[in-house]
């Protein structure tokens, strides 16, 4: 018996290396490794709220061949059980600052969810104090390793943040505005959703990434629903609220980070594309602009290089 599953054992490993001999030239699934060119991304706050479900996105995403995870706590974990899914990327979970540089070499893309949530009855601005020091720690740090990398910043408060991570990136030599991004993206999910529940609607969001500087566009929104000004008032209101909304649901457990998680993906994944050359690619984002008198502002980005509005 013992015997039998020995040599059923060995038949079985001996099928899986050809298999995975076999498997290798093609890359992704579905991918010929010709067509996808090999982009690692890094995600640093990797072990929190957002970063968890973000690392299982984008160990969905074939666009991504290598996926460093970074937090100061927690890494292994996380990244031994994503690093089970049988997707394109290689996962490597790296943990405290010894192991930062290691993270962000050779990165294409970084993603920034690390810092402090609100709490009912704090604003984003509350997080400034903890926040600006992490993020400040980490672009320093990015400007050191990966100089020449895509930062989506998700880290609160974004309409904070992102100057932050301007001014370190400026002191290092590195800045290049059209490679720093402030993810608002969430924004425009919950136009959508409230305008219409649906995935095949747009609604562009323009502006910041708090209270009322989120302003969302519904007069603009696809297909055209030509709603009362009430309807407008009140579903612009949602969107602003939306943050706060989940905050108080959540009742001090933290704030958005399902709905983040999502927003992040999509966003860096629009960053992939526009990486990889595919046109057209646009999504809301805050950015350093000449919109406005304001240095920085959310709107429409093309291809992640050009402002369009
Ligand atoms: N841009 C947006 O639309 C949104 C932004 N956020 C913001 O995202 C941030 C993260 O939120 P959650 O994931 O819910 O918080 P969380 O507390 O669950 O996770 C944060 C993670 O960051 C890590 N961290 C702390 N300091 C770090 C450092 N120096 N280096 C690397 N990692 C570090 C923590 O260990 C933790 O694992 C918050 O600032 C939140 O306000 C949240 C929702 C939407
Ligand atoms: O509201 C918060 O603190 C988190 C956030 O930015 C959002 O959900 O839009």
């Amino acid at each position: 018996m013992l015997y039998h599953f020995y040599i059923q054992s060995k038949k079985l490993s001996s099928v899986l290396r050809s298999v995975k001999t076999l498997a290798k030239p093609a890359g992704a699934r579905g991918y010929s490794s010709e067509s996808v060119p090999d982009r690692k991304v890094a995600v640093l706050g990797a072990a929190g709220g957002i970063g968890q479900p973000l690392a299982l996105l984008m160990k969905l995403n074939p666009l991504v061949s290598r996926l460093a995870l970074y937090d100061i706590a927690n890494t292994p974990g996380v990244a031994a059980d994503v690093g089970h899914i049988n997707t394109r990327s290689e996962v490597a979970g790296y943990m405290g600052n010894d192991q930062l540089g290691q993270a962000l070499e050779d990165s294409d893309v970084v993603i920034i969810p690390a810092g402090v949530p609100r709490k009912p009855g704090m604003t984003r601005d509350d997080l400034f104090n903890i926040n600006a020091g992490i993020v400040k720690d980490l672009c320093s740090a990015i400007a050191k390793y990966c100089p020449n990398a895509i930062v989506n910043m998700i880290s609160n408060p974004v309409n904070s943040t992102v100057p932050i991570a301007a001014e370190v990136f400026k002191k290092a030599g590195t800045y290049n505005e059209k490679k720093l991004f402030g993810v608002t993206t969430l924004d425009v999910v919950r136009a959508k959703t409230f305008y219409a529940g649906k995935a095949n609607v747009n609604v562009p969001v323009v502006g910041g990434h708090a209270g009322i500087t989120i302003l969302p566009l519904f007069s603009q929104a696809t297909p055209k629903a030509n709603l009362a000004d009430e309807d407008i008032k009140a579903l612009t209101k949602r969107t602003q609220d939306g943050g706060t909304e989940v905050v108080e649901a959540k009742a001090g457990k933290g704030s958005a980070t399902l709905s983040m998680a999502y927003a992040g993906a999509i966003f860096a994944d629009a960053c992939l594309k526009g990486l990889n050359g595919v046109p057209d690619v646009v999504e809301c984002s805050f950015v350093q602009s000449t919109v406005t008198e304001l240095p920085f502002f959310a709107s429409k980005v093309i291809n992640l290089t050009d402002n369009v509005n």
